[in-house]
């Protein structure tokens, strides 16, 4: 399963621009943009991509899987000069949230510098609101030690080229790879930058986790398993992972047993929960949040004796995030209203 439409947009298109915010990928050729929309939004396999052929055209994704979520992601040909005067871009710009640049860590980096430097001195002119988010990609072609070397020397040039520029912009930097959860994560964390109910949703899961004595709380999108918001203890990429892989365990056990004959859909619904013990002495917790979202919890096994308690506390909890939710249509609502 995947998302929404996805259509090549050329120059006139583009200036067609919706109210939903935007994230640019943006790159030199082949350093993995498009195999990264695939496989985070379209389900592919990391492997297939291999046979991915280069983008020509801007390939516009409109992403509207959850009430929080709800964006475009716009790729970009590696080739395509942004900058080119016959580009309307300070146009597209207005409506972008950020830009996910995307070096190859494998390949050499002099280019790919240049022009990202290039890239955020230009933007940062037009919109200075917009986030850059680095994707320091195909690391897992890396050993550990060329890893962290890579993303030093990327870090420290980025950042000493903008100050010498005096441009005030401190992009964020993400070791990623589409054959692990890295790229769920990085991609996680450049969009919770786009959510303002933010802060309400961490605070939520804070006093959740805190009150049912959970170890660690994600609100993960069922489609792309990308974590809406965390509690605010620290992110164990292994934590994550198994949350992610339990939601793929109860779909895939519901869609074999839990579907009707010929009924089809995703096999998530109101009525989907599922507490799996680890051997390892903690308990993985998942309830579904909305159509969308599921909360993933993991803790001690010695803590889920109370499991009425955590019940309890999670239709408090569903309850509070159904209220943010109906604000946020609410207002949404009202700006409409207003601009009409
Ligand atoms: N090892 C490794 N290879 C990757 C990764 N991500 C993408 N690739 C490979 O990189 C190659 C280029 O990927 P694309 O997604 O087509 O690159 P692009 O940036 O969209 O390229 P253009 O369309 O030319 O701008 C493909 O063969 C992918 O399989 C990764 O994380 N690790």
């Amino acid at each position: 399963m995947g998302y929404g439409d996805e259509a090549q947009v050329d120059g006139e298109q583009s200036s067609q621009i919706e109210n939903k915010p935007k994230i640019f990928l943006m790159g030199l050729k082949r350093s993995g943009k498009s195999s990264i929309q695939k496989v985070v939004f379209h389900k592919m396999l990391p492997n297939e991509t291999l046979f991915l052929e280069t983008t020509n055209k801007v390939v516009k994704n409109d992403i509207s899987n959850s009430s929080f979520v709800q964006f475009q992601i716009w790729d970009f040909p590696g080739q395509l000069d942004f900058f080119d005067p016959s580009f309307d871009y300070e146009h597209i710009l207005n409506n972008c949230g950020a830009i996910v640049f995307v070096i190859d860590a494998q390949d050499e980096i002099g280019e790919a510098l240049q022009k990202l430097h290039q890239t955020i001195s230009k933007v940062y002119q037009v919109n200075p609101n917009i986030h850059f988010e680095v994707f320091i990609h195909k690391s897992d072609g890396l050993s550990d030690d060329h890893k962290i070397d890579r993303q030093r020397d990327i870090q420290q040039k980025t950042t000493e080229d903008l100050m010498d520029a005096n441009i005030n912009v401190h992009p964020s930097f993400y070791v990623t790879s589409i054959y692990d959860h890295s790229i769920f994560e990085a991609f996680s964390k450049v969009i919770q930058k786009l959510i303002p109910q933010l802060p309400t949703l961490e605070n939520l899961l804070d006093v959740f986790i805190s009150r049912s004595r959970i170890e660690k709380a994600f609100l993960v999108d069922v489609v792309s398993k990308i974590y809406v918001a965390t509690d605010n203890s620290p992110v164990d990429m292994q934590t994550y992972e198994l949350c992610s892989d339990m939601i793929d365990v109860v779909i895939d056990v519901s869609c074999i047993y839990g579907l009707k004959e010929e009924e089809e859909g995703l096999g998530y619904d109101q009525e989907s929960h599922s507490v799996i013990k680890l051997n390892n002495g903690m308990v993985l917790y998942l309830r579904e949040v909305n159509k969308y979202l599921a909360l993933v919890c993991l803790l001690r096994e010695t803590n889920f004796d109370k499991h009425g308690l955590i019940d309890y506390n999670f239709i408090c909890f569903k309850k509070a995030i159904e209220e943010v939710f109906a604000r946020k249509t609410a207002s949404r609502k009202k700006g409409k209203k207003i601009t009409n």
